[in-house]
């Protein structure tokens, strides 16, 4: 059995504190972190954990909670206006008020719909994240942003609403589909770029292990990764500056993401993303070669792609213009300057996007 593994996020911009618990039989723990000002939960949660959801809401009515299960549609279908609306109107027929908790459980795309819903829900309510894959772990549970996608763009209605604990218990990651749990690689790749290269090393060291939660250095890679969150967010909850270095690949990530009507999935269009963010920098004089070269072979061997359609570039560029990095008519992209040196490169040469892109497209 793990031990249990405390990373704790700061308290910014009026919100508190909260720790994330990274071990195996948390279940026990989701009770001491809602407390006792609470008398109803509202667990929310994709069809493809209805057991797992059944489970804890029997040890909450055990505990003495009014616990109701709310299921909503696997992946990306459930971040849509009309899943929150089903939400919103199962919490005023059972008549859930302030000091009540929603739990989102689940992979990000069900964390981020569960805390929009407790953000907006009375104007804010609390809410714990139990995240079940490894993107939720790494990124999706911890640091606040939550929303939902709309036909013209990922994530653009949204809150910052941060919640009250994070319970990631390893054991759930079992059941998760080998193309999803690759998928959260991107992210923990991610972080290894722009903050912690020990990231890159581990999963270079031993690839085929990466990609499963059997892997030698699976606690490791999701520790170091959270780290790198908590970190950044408990300085710029707003993404008001430092933050905004957690999006990098994602201008063009989530660009691929509308293309694909959000069929595909997060940490595959953001690795595209990274080797595009790559190519900018490295085109811009910024980014070595040996650095932009190690983008493509560490994604690729964990079997991320890397390459994205050559005649879908008008449709991309369209849809990074209302990136939220983006000020008035200036597209603003995350690039390195090095491994773990982020910058921002503003309004880039059009050409010097086309170039970028060529470099990814086929
Ligand atoms: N809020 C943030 O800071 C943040 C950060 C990164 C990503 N995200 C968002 O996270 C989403 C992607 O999250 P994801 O990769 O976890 O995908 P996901 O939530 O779509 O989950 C992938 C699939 O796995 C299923 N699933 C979840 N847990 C499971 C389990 N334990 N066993 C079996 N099946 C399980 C889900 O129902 C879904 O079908 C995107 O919407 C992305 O925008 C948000
Ligand atoms: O936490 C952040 O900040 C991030 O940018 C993390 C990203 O991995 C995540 O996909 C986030 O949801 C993107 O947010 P958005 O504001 O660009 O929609
Ligand atoms: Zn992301």
């Amino acid at each position: 059995m793990t031990d249990t593994v405390t990373i704790h996020v700061g308290g910014s911009a009026g919100h508190d504190p909260y720790d994330v618990l990274i071990g195996r039989q948390l279940l026990g723990e989701l009770g001491k972190s809602i407390g006792t000002k609470a008398k109803r939960v509202a667990v929310i949660h994709p069809e493809a954990l209805t057991a797992t959801a059944d489970v804890i809401r029997e040890d909450l009515l055990g505990e003495g909670y009014e616990a109701i299960v709310l299921q909503v549609p696997n992946a990306e279908d459930a971040k849509s206006v009309e899943v929150a609306a089903y939400c919103w109107s199962v919490l005023g027929q059972t008549g859930f008020t302030r000091s009540d908790v929603i739990v989102g459980l689940g992979g990000g795309a069900t964390t981020d719909l569960a805390g929009f819903v407790a953000a907006t829900w009375l104007r804010g309510v609390r809410w714990i994240s139990m995240p079940t894959t490894l993107l939720g772990m790494v990124d999706a549970a911890v640091g606040g942003k939550t929303g939902i996608n709309i036909a013209e763009g990922k994530n653009m209605v949204g809150a910052f609403h941060p919640p009250i604990g994070v319970l990631a218990d390893l054991a759930t990651l079992e059941t998760v589909p080998k193309h999803d749990y690759v998928s959260g690689l991107a992210e923990v790749i991610k972080a290894g770029f722009i903050a912690d290269p020990v990231i890159l090393d581990l999963i270079e060291a031993d690839p085929e292990g990466a990609t499963t939660p059997a892997g030698p250095h699976t606690l490791e890679l999701i520790r170091r990764a959270i780290q790198v969150k908590a970190d950044v967010v408990s300085g710029d909850l707003k993404e008001a500056g430092r933050r905004e270095i957690l999006n990098y690949g994602h201008t063009l990530g989530h660009a691929i993401e509308r293309n694909e009507r959000y069929k595909w999935r997060h940490g595959a269009a953001i690795s595209i993303g990274m080797v595009f963010a790559a190519e900018l920098g490295r085109l811009a004089g910024r980014l070595d070669d040996a650095t932009a070269d190690r983008h493509r072979t560490v994604l690729a061997s964990v079997g991320l792609p890397l390459t994205y359609r050559a005649d879908a570039w008008p449709k991309l560029l369209d849809a990074m213009r209302i990136d939220k990095k983006s000020r008035g008519d200036l597209l603003r992209f995350v690039v390195l300057d090095g491994l773990g040196k982020t910058s921002i490169l503003e309004g880039p040469d059009p050409s010097l996007l086309v170039a970028a892109y060529t470099e990814v497209s086929r």
